[in-house]
């Protein structure tokens, strides 16, 4: 590589990646209130503590991110009882709360932390710059403050004991707090942490967030352990990235969660991938492989699927294994069975009656998986001995590791309404990343864009890394330059280049914001079903949804609705004074908009009074009719029904009140 190219891709990355006001530097300069950041977002609890705004130190303050932790027990919060190890109740918070690494006291009492968010267990992480002013390495751009809060459960488990009931619970528990928090951290014992991880990337439908599983091989309390790490971490990454899937941190890797197996049993390295490459390594800095996250690409809710089927099993094939074993194995009430298998797929072809069982099993409809026994690889029909258990009706499982396939039957047999042949179809799909789809669909080789390569020529760059680094400092800006002006045809071209459409701009700006704010419906649609998330923030902590509403965009709120998006709780807060102060103005249509968003009505300004209180001091009669006719339609629910959009009709609306415009209505 020439030195000349190097600098000529430095400079033109660092052009297209240097902020107009850099927030990087907020933790080395005091802000001055002139400056365009808005106050309120750096310090809104002082704002509501302090009487006046005039006596208000503005303060060099990180942006918040809020995680919610799991503890379900396991080793990490474990203590000798009787020589043994085993969970420690009510210990876990408190020794947390000790270590300077894990909480910032001071922080926490400065900005009055625990009135603001109440009676919770609730932590704060320090300084995501060090003191020495050298780059938080990973988080330099998007650094914030990890708030955390510990749900801790009765009675913590050794993961031995984990059941299906405890996989609900956790994730009834995600549900419940879903919009309340930015990520999720599951504290889990490591003996069956993957079959936990697995079970719940099938669970969670429509996933947008990050739920990290995560714990340790030796006690957090002991001198010399793997928890603080792995916590920190699990805590960095779910609070900074939205990576939306079900994942599992240990060792400074982060893996897909039902990709990851535990390999050893007394090493810190305790698991691996072994058939895909990590989401992410926190070495120097942490690095997300974008390329490898999976994503719903849907414009449903978040939703939480607890039924699961206990009728499933596991049985590894050994040489010698008899019929009757297989046999007895196979009967009611088994409706699902992951057969580990030699090598690629194979099993013995020269016995005929044991291949009879599995066939008769697969005739009375019982779903058998065929999953290799070796760590790497994936089952083909390469070979005589492989070929003969699909003709018994097996169904191929790819590389999914025997916990995905085993988790993945529980969650599919449990679904009603649909056939047989429908569940069998679904085994064979990939559902969450957790088996490799067929390379034939493979996207486009980087270097085969056209629009890449001049642009490489021009710089005299050729190597992988560099091409990359191109195309992934231009192609977010004219993602979002087409999604300004609507244009699906330039966003499927910039996809086929291999640039992934959820990426933000130096301002974290992604096409979903531009699109939000411009009102493009279908090009909302077409980037939710492409990999956006509604939980982007950009980094004034906007959301798209945010967006929409400041445009007055009404579909697009609706849609955002749908797919799950809510405001941040920053947002809410500031709702209140943006209502009362809609009120004052007489915009109806504006108050419409944030109700529909999700705003509450009743929700108070600055000064306490809500935005019914202040169209009355203000003798508004038609606008205090107004808002309770539109509090009436909250409280029925008439805003959260989904309704269909029409694909090829941008402008079909839905009209579900009729607003005077704000013109008409200045009292
Ligand atoms: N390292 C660990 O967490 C092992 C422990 N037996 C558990 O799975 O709960």
């Amino acid at each position: 590589m020439a030195d000349s190219s190097c600098n000529n891709l430095t400079s033109l990355a660092r052009a297209l990646s240097q902020p107009t006001l850099n927030l990087n530097d907020m933790n080395d300069v005091t802000l001055s209130p002139t400056r365009s950041i808005p106050l309120f977002k750096c310090r809104r609890r002082k704002l509501s503590i302090c009487n006046s705004i005039e006596s208000v130190e503005p303060s060099p303050i990180a942006p918040e991110a809020r995680v919610l932790v799991i503890n379900t027990g396991g080793t990490i919060g474990m203590t000798l009882h009787d020589k043994v190890l085993a969970p420690k109740a009510n210990a876990f918070f408190e020794s947390l709360r000790k270590l300077p690494i894990l909480h910032d006291e001071s922080y926490a009492q400065q900005t009055g932390m625990y009135d603001y968010y109440g009676p919770e267990n609730i932590l704060v992480l320090p300084n995501p710059t060090p003191q020495s002013g050298h780059q938080y390495h990973g988080l330099s751009k998007e650094k914030k403050r990890i708030v955390y809060t510990i749900m801790e459960y009765t009675p913590l488990l050794d993961s031995s004991n984990m059941t299906t009931d405890d996989w609900r619970k956790i994730g009834k528990d995600i549900e419940k707090n879903y919009e309340n928090y930015d990520g999720f951290v599951i504290l889990h014992g490591t003996d069956t942490m993957a079959y936990t991880a697995s079970a719940l990337s099938f669970m969670c439908e429509h996933l947008g967030k990050p739920i990290i599983v995560t714990g340790s091989q030796v006690p957090i309390y002991e001198m010399r352990n793997d928890g603080r790490d792995n916590l920190l971490g699990a805590l960095l990454i779910a609070g900074h990235f939205v990576i939306p899937e079900v994942c599992l941190y240990f060792y400074n890797n982060l893996y897909r969660g039902n990709r990851s197996t535990k390999v050893d049993a007394g090493s810190f390295n305790a698991f691996a991938s072994p058939n895909l490459a990590p989401l992410a390594c926190a070495e120097v800095d942490i690095t997300i492989n974008w390329d490898t996250v999976w994503r719903a690409n849907t414009t449903a809710k978040f939703h939480v699927s607890t039924e699961l089927n206990r009728n499933v099993g596991l049985l590894r094939l050994f040489p010698g294994i008899t019929s009757a074993t297989v046999k007895a194995f196979l009967q009611p009430p088994m409706e699902g069975v992951v057969l580990e298998t030699y090598g690629s797929g194979n099993a013995p072809d020269n016995r005929p009656h044991l291949l009879a069982v599995l066939k008769k099993a697969t005739d009375n409809g019982v779903i058998i998986i065929n999953c290799t026994q070796c760590l790497r690889g994936t089952v083909s029909a390469s070979y005589a001995t492989g070929k003969v258990l699909m003709d018994a009706g097996l169904i191929a499982g790819g590389d999914m590791t025997p916990e995905a396939a085993l988790s993945k039957l529980s969650y599919v047999l449990a679904k009603k309404d649909i056939t047989i042949h429908a569940k069998k179809k679904m085994m064979a799909q990939n559902l969450r990343g957790e088996m490799s789809a067929d390379l034939a669909g493979a996207k486009l080789c980087l270097s085969d864009s056209r629009f890449i390569q001049v642009i490489a020529k021009s710089l005299s760059v050729s190597c992988k890394e560099e091409l990359e680094a191109i195309r992934d400092a231009l192609t977010p800006p004219l993602a979002c330059a087409a999604a300004k002006i609507g244009d699906i045809e330039a966003l499927e071209a910039l996809k086929e280049m291999g640039s992934n459409l959820f990426l933000g701009d130096y301002d974290g700006r992604t096409p979903l914001h531009i699109a939000a704010c411009e009102g493009h419906l279908k090009l909302v649609k077409y980037l939710l079903s492409h990999g956006a998330t509604v939980y982007a923030k950009d980094r004034y902590g906007d959301t798209p949804l945010c967006n929409a509403v400041r445009f007055r965009q009404k579909e697009v709120v609706k849609l955002l609705r749908k797919t799950g998006a809510h405001f941040s709780r920053d947002e809410l807060e500031e709702a209140g004074t943006e209502l009362c102060s809609l009120a004052a103005s007489g915009d109806m249509e504006g108050l419409e908009i944030w109700s529909l968003a999700g705003a509450d009505l009743n929700k108070p300004g600055y000064d306490g009074q809500s935005a019914i209180q202040v169209a009355e001091a203000a003798g508004k009669k038609e606008m205090v009719a107004f808002l309770h006719q539109l509090k009436k339609k909250t409280v029925i629910g008439e805003f959260n029904e989904c309704d269909e959009y029409d694909d090829d009709d941008e402008s079909e609306g839905i009209e579900f009140i009729a607003a005077p415009t704000a013109q008409s209505n200045l009292g």
